[in-house]
């Protein structure tokens, strides 16, 4: 029987933990998936490899991906474009793996539009002033970059009715049991379960 695997979606704002709790998803092997490897214009930050954390790509290289219906979706923010490669996404749901997607709420969106069966998790910060003391913490942006992601946190946070989960990232080890609490509800939800049968009848 081919089961495909889920589509997870986890998004929300800039600085929100996003990348922390799939970090520590991964480390602590909290469950398994594949992660989607975003195509990205903005420069490395130290410590970011190539092909791990993004492609890293010149602008008229994105373009050529955009042209070539190479993205599921991408999205330009705070000045850098970012998308994410449809075709690794599509084997490896056809594989029957996870895969989960970081990527911020406008591509989120998107995806929905073009793959409505997938899981969209909202990673909200305990508040905004949180928020600011967290991407403050990390360093990696100045101020005024900081002010904006907050502005941009600030609409993001309305389109929250849009997902089918919210998760508060109070604790990282929390919004990790969140985040499993909803995977295997998943797996086992009747509406899954009936399409894979569907599916199998259909290749009998
Ligand atoms: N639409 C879209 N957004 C992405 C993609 N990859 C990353 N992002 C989002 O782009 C935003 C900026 O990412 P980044 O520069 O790495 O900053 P950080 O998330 O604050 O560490 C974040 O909200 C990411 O989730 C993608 O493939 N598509
Ligand atoms: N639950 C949490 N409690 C405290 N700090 C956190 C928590 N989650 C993330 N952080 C910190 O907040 C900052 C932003 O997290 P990051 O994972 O880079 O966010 P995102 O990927 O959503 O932009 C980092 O410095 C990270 O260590």
């Amino acid at each position: 029987m081919s089961k495909e695997g889920l589509l997870l979606v986890l998004s929300g704002p800039s600085g929100v933990g996003k990348g922390t709790v799939k970090s520590s998803i991964v480390e602590n092997k909290v469950f398994p998936f594949e992660y989607s490897v975003s195509m990205t214009t903005r420069k490395p930050r130290p410590g970011e490899v190539d092909g791990k954390d993004y492609f890293f790509v010149s602008v008229e290289r994105f373009k050529e991906a955009i042209a070539n219906g190479e993205l599921l979706e991408y999205n330009q923010y705070v000045g850098n474009y970012y998308g994410t490669p449809v075709a690794p996404v599509q084997q490896m749901l056809k594989a029957g793996k996870d895969v989960l997607l970081e990527i911020d709420v406008n591509g989120a969106q998107k995806v929905r539009e073009k793959m409505p069966d997938g899981v969209f998790i909202f990673l909200t910060p305990p508040d905004l002033h949180t928020l600011h003391l967290r991407l403050e913490h990390r360093g990696t942006e100045s101020e005024e970059v900081i002010r904006g992601r907050i502005e941009q946190a600030r609409k993001e946070i309305l389109v929250m009715q849009d997902y089918d989960y919210a998760v508060v990232n109070d604790t990282v080890a929390n919004a990790v049991d969140h985040i499993k609490a909803i995977v295997d509800a998943e797996h086992v939800s009747v509406k899954r379960v009936i399409d894979d049968y569907r599916k199998m009848v259909k290749e009998d």
